[in-house]
């Protein structure tokens, strides 16, 4: 049987935990998951569920097979400068929204190491129940083995989607990224909506959270478009055509696409201000 291979998590917070929770077990033990967070009782929660764990980059660093860097876009670049010096051969892989492989390499060493290989992710949280979706683009360069090794530990935690350009990184980051948070807004505003229409919480909350997976389910199962499976449930005259037209007022459909390309664009903004 080969070895599992030992991840490293440089931060260790939401995403971190996602990722983690779906990782352990499956793709390495969790004694195989070291976590680097300056929070002390961050440190103790994974202590606790079997990692280890340091504060900042040490040693440990170098022995780990895999460094996932799970930091905010505005600190990735110190973070890469403190981690640099334990960087042996690992192959690294960064989540942060809008910041380029190119400036993480550079940050890492590129230019005195151009062994260096960096596959740059974008996961969403779903990842924590083993149902994320990851958009994944690697620096030219990465062979195979390590694109394949990079796909493994996000498989993990769900499916993945490789894009050809990286800049299409930020459209996945609008999409799938920051996906999840429309997705709560809208099962919140059903929520809301049943007891609106006279239904308690409790029913509500069923009835939104059934008919969103529901609903879901059957669109990916399909062979018709969403548009199709829509204008099955508007009968002429009734009820489902009151409410899209409520909808359309309210231009639901272009606030969703402008939301969208402001994340977008936010991504790509971030990758500019905190890459340099
Ligand atoms: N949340 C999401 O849905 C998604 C997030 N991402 C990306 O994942 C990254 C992490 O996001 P998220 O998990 O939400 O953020 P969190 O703030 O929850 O996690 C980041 C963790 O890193 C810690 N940290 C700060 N500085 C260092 C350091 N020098 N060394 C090690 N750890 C440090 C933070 O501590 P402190 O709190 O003190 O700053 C925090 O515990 C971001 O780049 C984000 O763009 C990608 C996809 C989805
Ligand atoms: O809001 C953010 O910036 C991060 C990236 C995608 C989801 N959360």
């Amino acid at each position: 049987m080969t070895q599992a291979l030992s991840i490293a998590f440089i931060g260790g917070g939401n995403m971190a935990a996602a990722l983690i929770s779906g990782l352990a077990g499956k793709f390495c033990p969790m004694g195989n998951i070291h976590v680097v967070d300056p929070h002390e009782s961050t440190r103790q929660a994974w202590a606790a569920r079997g990692a280890s764990v340091a504060a900042g980059p040490d040693e440990a660093l170098s022995r780990c097979d895999i460094w996932v860097y799970a930091v905010k876009p505005q600190v990735m670049k110190e973070v890469a400068a403190a981690s640099r010096p334990w960087l042996k051969d690992s192959l690294v892989i960064s989540i942060a929204a809008g910041i380029r492989a190119a400036d993480l390499a550079r940050w890492l060493g590129s230019d005195t190491q151009p062994w260096l290989r960096v596959v740059r992710c974008m996961p969403n949280t779903p990842a924590l129940i083993g149902q994320g979706v990851t958009g994944l683009a690697a620096l030219d360069g990465v062979g195979e083995a390590d694109r394949a090794q990079a796909q493994a530990v996000l498989e993990a935690v769900g499916s993945t989607v490789w894009v050809s350009r990286e800049a299409d990184l930020d459209g996945v980051t609008a999409l799938s990224g920051s996906g999840p948070a429309y997705v709560f807004l809208f099962i919140e505003a059903l929520i809301e909506g049943g007891k609106a229409v006279g239904l308690d919480d409790e029913q509500s909350r069923a009835l939104a959270l059934a008919t969103l997976s529901g609903a879901a389910s059957l669109a990916a199962e399909s062979s018709e478009p969403p548009s199709v499976l829509r204008e099955r449930v508007t009968s002429k005259g009734g009820t489902t055509a009151a409410a899209l037209d409520v909808l359309a007022q309210a231009n639901f459909r272009q606030a969703v696409v402008r939301a969208m390309q402001a994340a977008a664009h936010r991504a790509q903004e971030m990758g500019d201000e905190f890459g340099r």
